[in-house]
C-alpha cells in the first residue's frame, strides 16, 4: 500500500438484492407479489446473501487521486463511426484503448465466465481494497452562464369571485364548498365556466396547477343534471372525456365522482389500459354517462364493443390536448372523433392544456367549433410580448409564480453522486420534502430505485423507534409496471407527507400529487413544453415549490431553449449540493480534517466524502452478476433515449457528445461496457436469438423509435414491452407501440 492513500471504512454495503425486497412503501397485493415473483425469477434476480463489508482507498493528500485509473477517463467520445447506437452494439472504439482486459458483457455471456464471476464475487468479500477511480479529474469544464434575459409570463391564479354567483344548482355549489373545499373561483374557472354554461366551444391555456379539472368538470356537470327528462344510465354516454394516462384518468373520474355526488342518476366511468377489458364491456353495457378514457383504450371499445354507442354524447373534451395529439395518439384521435361525429355531430368541444401549441390549433380545427380561445395570461403586458402576430397563441409559457426554478451543471461522473447527495440532502436532512425525480427510461428508474434502496436507506434507519433523521420512502412510477401497482404506488403517493417518487413522464401530466416540494429532472425532458408540466407537478394551485434541471456541461445551451420560451432559473453548483454529504457521517472517509477546518479541506472532505459514496454505488452494482446487468440495461435505455431528442435539440442532445465511460459511471459501472446494445431485447446475442418481430428498433425509423420509446413511457405492465408485436393490435391503448 502505499504512503499517500488511507483506508476508508466504507460501511457495510449490502448487495444490491440483499434478500430483501427494496423498501417501497406501498404493499404489494398477493397477485401483485405472485406476479413480481415470477418476473425476479424470470430475470434471475435472486437475492444473495449477506452484504460484504468492504473498503475503499482514497488518498490522504488529495481525494482525486486515482488508485487505479481506469480508462473511463481515456474512453474515446462516441463517433458516427460507432453507429447509430439504437441500430444495436455500441461501438468497439468505446473499449478502452490498449486494454488487454475482455468485455465485461463478454465475461458474462459464458457459463464458465459467470462462475468466475461468481467466485469473483465471492472473492471479493474478502478483497481488502476496492479501487475507485476519481471523480473529479478528467472531467469537461464547468461553463460560466450567462444567465438569458427572460421575461417570466405571468397568470393571476385566484380571483375574489364565488362559486355561488355563478347560476349553477345549489346541490352543485354546496358540493364544490363541502366536499371540495372550494369557494372562490381561479382565473381559468372564471373565464371558462360562463363561456361552457353559455354552450359554446372552448380551447383553453393556462398554467399547470391552476384548475382546469373543475373548469371544465362545473358547467358540464351542470349542464348534464338539467335534462329533462333525467338522463337515464341505459342512456349511455353524454360526456366523453379524453387524457393520456390512466393515472390522470382516474383521477379526472374521482373528481367527476364528487360533483355528481348529489345527482346519483349520472353515472361517471372510466376506461384505461391495463384494466380488465371484460369488465369495461360489462360496465359499458350497463351504461355510464360520463366516459372518462385513455385514447387508445377508447379505440379499442369503439373497435370491439358492441354496447358502445355515441348517440347521447353532448359533451366532448380533450384534456392535455397537446400530449394528445404529440404521441401519435393523431389517429387514434380521428377514429374517436368519427364514431363520435356520425352519431352525434352536435355537440360542445373542449380543449385544455397548460402549454397549447400551433399544433393543437390543428387539432382544433378538427375537434371544435368557432371555439372560444382562452388563454389567461392574456391581456399582461408580458404576455403580449410573448405573442407572435400570426397564431395568437403565446409561444411562451407560464410556469407558477411561487415556483423556483434551478438547474446545475453536472458533469457525467458526478451526476449519481449528485442526485443521491441532493435526495439526502432534502429528504433526510430537511423535514417535510416530497420529491419527484424524473428519468428517461423504466429501466433507470427500477435500477435506481434499487441502488438508492440499498445504498442510501440503510437498515439502522427504518426503525421506528431510531433517533437517526427521517428514513427514506422511495415509490417508483412508470409504463413497465403492472396496472395494479402503477395505481397503488399513486394513491400512496397521493396520500403521503415525505418521499421520494422516482418516475418517467407517465407522471408528467395532469397529475395532481399534494404536498409535492422538489421536482427534479434528472435528465433533461424533450420539450420547453414537457419541462413546464413536469416542474408543474409542484407549487400548484398557488403553492411554493422548487424545481431542479441536471444538464451536463455540454447541455448548457438547452437554458437557452428554455429562454426562448420564457422559462429562467438559477444556477446551483455542484459543490454545494455534494456539501450536503457532509451532514452524513455515513459517508465519512478517514481523511484527518480536524476541527477546524479550511473551506479548502471543507471542499476536500466533501470530495472524499462523495467518493466514498459513489463507492458504495459501485460496490453495489458489482455486488453480483444480476445488478450489473440491471445497471447496464439503465445504461443502455438512458442512451437509447438520448436517442429521440427531436431533430432540433440535437445540437444539444447528441449522443457523439456522450461519454460512454462516464455515462457507464454515472450508473455505478466501474467500466464501459462493451456489446451494449440498444434494442429492447438486451445484449447482442440474445437480440440475435430473439425473432426479429421482437426487435422493434431494427425496424423503426428514428421517430418511430422516439415515439415507441414514448409510447413505453406510457404503457401499463399488462401487455408488456415484449409483447410480440401484431399486424393490427387488438389492443390499442396508451403506451402500445405503434408498429406497422
Ligand atoms: N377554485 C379553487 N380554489 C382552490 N383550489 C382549487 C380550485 N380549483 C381547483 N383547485 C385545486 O387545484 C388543484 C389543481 O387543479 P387541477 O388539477 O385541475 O389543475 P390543472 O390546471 O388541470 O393542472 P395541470 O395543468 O397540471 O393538469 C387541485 O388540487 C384542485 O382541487
Amino acid at each position: 500500500m502505499s504512503e499517500d492513500t488511507l483506508i476508508l471504512n466504507v460501511a457495510t454495503v449490502p448487495s444490491f438484492h440483499s434478500g430483501k425486497r427494496p423498501r417501497t412503501p406501498y404493499k404489494p397485493s398477493d397477485k401483485w407479489k405472485k406476479r413480481k415473483a415470477q418476473k425476479r425469477k424470470a430475470a434471475q434476480l435472486t437475492p444473495k446473501g449477506p452484504s460484504a463489508k468492504k473498503v475503499a482507498h482514497i488518498p490522504e493528500n488529495t481525494s482525486d487521486h486515482v488508485h487505479q485509473t481506469l480508462q473511463h477517463d481515456r474512453a474515446p467520445k462516441l463517433t458516427t463511426k460507432d453507429k447509430d447506437i439504437s441500430k444495436g452494439t455500441l461501438p468497439v472504439s468505446a473499449r478502452k484503448p490498449g486494454s488487454t482486459e475482455k468485455p465485461s458483457s463478454k465475461s458474462e455471456g459464458t457459463p464458465e465466465l459467470h462462475k468466475k464471476s461468481q467466485q469473483e464475487d465471492r472473492k471479493g468479500e474478502d478483497r481488502p481494497f476496492i479501487k475507485t477511480s476519481s471523480l473529479f479529474k478528467n472531467n469537461p469544464d464547468i461553463p460560466d452562464i450567462h444567465k438569458p434575459a427572460v421575461t417570466q409570463l405571468k397568470e393571476t391564479m385566484f380571483t375574489s369571485d364565488s362559486f355561488a354567483d355563478l347560476e349553477l344548482h345549489p346541490h352543485l355549489v354546496s358540493t364544490l364548498n363541502n366536499v371540495l373545499k372550494v369557494t372562490s373561483m381561479t382565473s381559468v374557472q372564471k373565464r371558462t365556466i360562463p363561456v361552457l354554461l353559455a354552450g359554446r366551444d372552448a380551447v383553453v391555456r393556462s398554467q399547470t396547477g391552476s384548475g382546469k379539472t373543475l373548469a371544465y368538470g362545473i358547467p358540464l356537470v351542470q349542464s348534464l343534471q338539467a335534462i329533462q327528462p333525467k338522463i337515464k344510465r341505459a342512456d349511455g354516454p353524454f360526456a366523453v372525456i379524453v387524457v393520456p394516462t390512466r393515472e390522470l384518468a382516474q383521477q379526472s373520474f374521482q373528481i367527476i365522482q364528487k360533483l355528481l355526488k348529489p345527482f346519483t342518476w349520472i353515472v361517471p366511468g372510466v376506461l384505461m389500459g391495463g384494466e380488465k377489458r371484460k369488465s369495461e364491456k360489462a360496465r359499458l353495457r350497463k351504461g355510464i354517462n360520463i366516459l372518462i378514457a385513455t385514447p387508445g383504450r377508447l379505440v379499442d371499445h369503439i373497435n370491439n364493443t358492441l354496447s358502445i354507442a355515441f348517440s347521447a354524447v353532448r359533451w366532448l373534451v380533450l384534456d392535455e390536448a397537446d400530449r394528445t395529439l404529440d404521441l401519435g395518439f393523431e389517429k387514434d384521435l380521428t377514429v374517436i372523433l368519427n364514431a363520435i361525429n356520425t352519431t352525434s355531430p352536435c355537440r360542445q368541444n373542449v380543449l385544455l392544456s397548460a402549454t397549447l401549441t400551433e399544433g393543437v390549433s390543428r387539432l382544433a380545427g378538427i375537434s371544435v367549433r368557432d371555439p372560444v380561445s382562452i388563454h389567461v395570461g392574456e391581456g399582461t403586458e408580458e404576455c403580449a410580448a410573448a405573442v407572435p402576430q400570426a397564431s395568437g397563441i403565446p409561444h411562451g409559457f407560464a410556469v407558477p409564480e411561487k415556483l423556483k426554478q434551478y438547474m446545475v451543471l453536472v458533469p457525467s461522473k458526478l451526476r449519481l453522486v449528485c442526485l443521491g447527495a441532493f435526495i439526502l440532502g432534502k429528504a433526510k436532512f430537511e423535514k417535510g420534502h416530497k420529491l419527484i425525480v424524473f428519468l428517461s427510461s423504466c429501466e433507470a428508474v427500477e435500477f435506481l430505485l434499487a441502488l438508492f434502496t440499498t445504498v442510501l436507506c440503510k437498515e439502522e434507519d427504518l426503525s421506528p423507534s431510531s433517533s437517526q433523521p427521517a428514513p427514506l420512502l422511495f415509490y417508483q412510477l412508470h409504463g413497465n409496471m403492472m396496472q395494479e401497482e402503477r395505481m397503488e404506488v399513486f394513491k400512496e403517493f397521493s396520500q403521503c407527507k415525505t418521499g421520494i417518487l422516482l418516475c418517467t413522464d407517465v407522471a408528467a401530466r395532469g397529475l395532481d400529487l399534494p404536498q409535492v416540494t422538489w421536482i427534479v429532472q434528472y435528465n433533461p425532458p424533450a420539450s420547453p413544453a414537457e419541462y413546464v408540466h413536469r416542474v408543474g407537478r409542484t407549487a400548484r394551485i398557488g403553492a411554493q415549490g422548487s424545481s431542479l434541471l441536471f444538464l451536463t456541461p455540454s447541455e448548457t445551451a438547452y437554458i437557452n431553449v428554455l429562454a426562448d420560451h420564457n422559462i429562467s432559473m438559477s444556477e446551483m453548483k455542484v459543490q454545494d449540493i455534494l456539501a450536503n454529504l457532509m451532514l452524513d457521517d455515513q459517508f465519512k472517509g478517514r481523511g484527518k480534517w480536524g476541527n477546524k477546518k479550511s473551506a479548502g479541506a471543507i471542499e476536500q472532505e466533501v470530495r472524499e466524502r462523495a467518493t466514498v459514496l459513489q463507492t458504495e454505488f459501485e460496490n453495489a452494482v458489482h455486488a453480483n452478476k444480476n445488478s450489473v446487468q440491471s445497471a447496464k440495461k439503465a445504461l443502455q435505455s438512458f442512451l437509447r433515449a438520448y436517442t429521440t431528442y427531436p431533430a432540433g435539440l440535437k445540437r444539444i442532445f447528441h449522443i457523439r457528445s456522450l461519454h460512454l465511460g462516464h455515462a457507464a459511471k454515472s450508473f455505478g459501472l466501474r467500466d464501459a461496457p462493451q456489446g451494449l446494445s440498444t434494442a429492447a431485447g438486451g445484449s447482442q446475442k440474445s437480440r440475435k436469438d430473439a425473432p426479429r418481430k421482437t426487435c422493434p428498433s431494427k425496424t423503426l425509423s428514428r421517430k418511430e423509435r422516439a415515439a415507441s420509446l414514448l409510447h413505453s413511457e406510457y404503457a401499463s405492465g399488462l401487455e408488456g414491452i415484449s409483447a410480440p408485436r401484431k399486424k393490427k393490435p387488438k389492443q390499442m391503448e396508451e403506451g402500445t407501440q405503434r408498429v406497422s
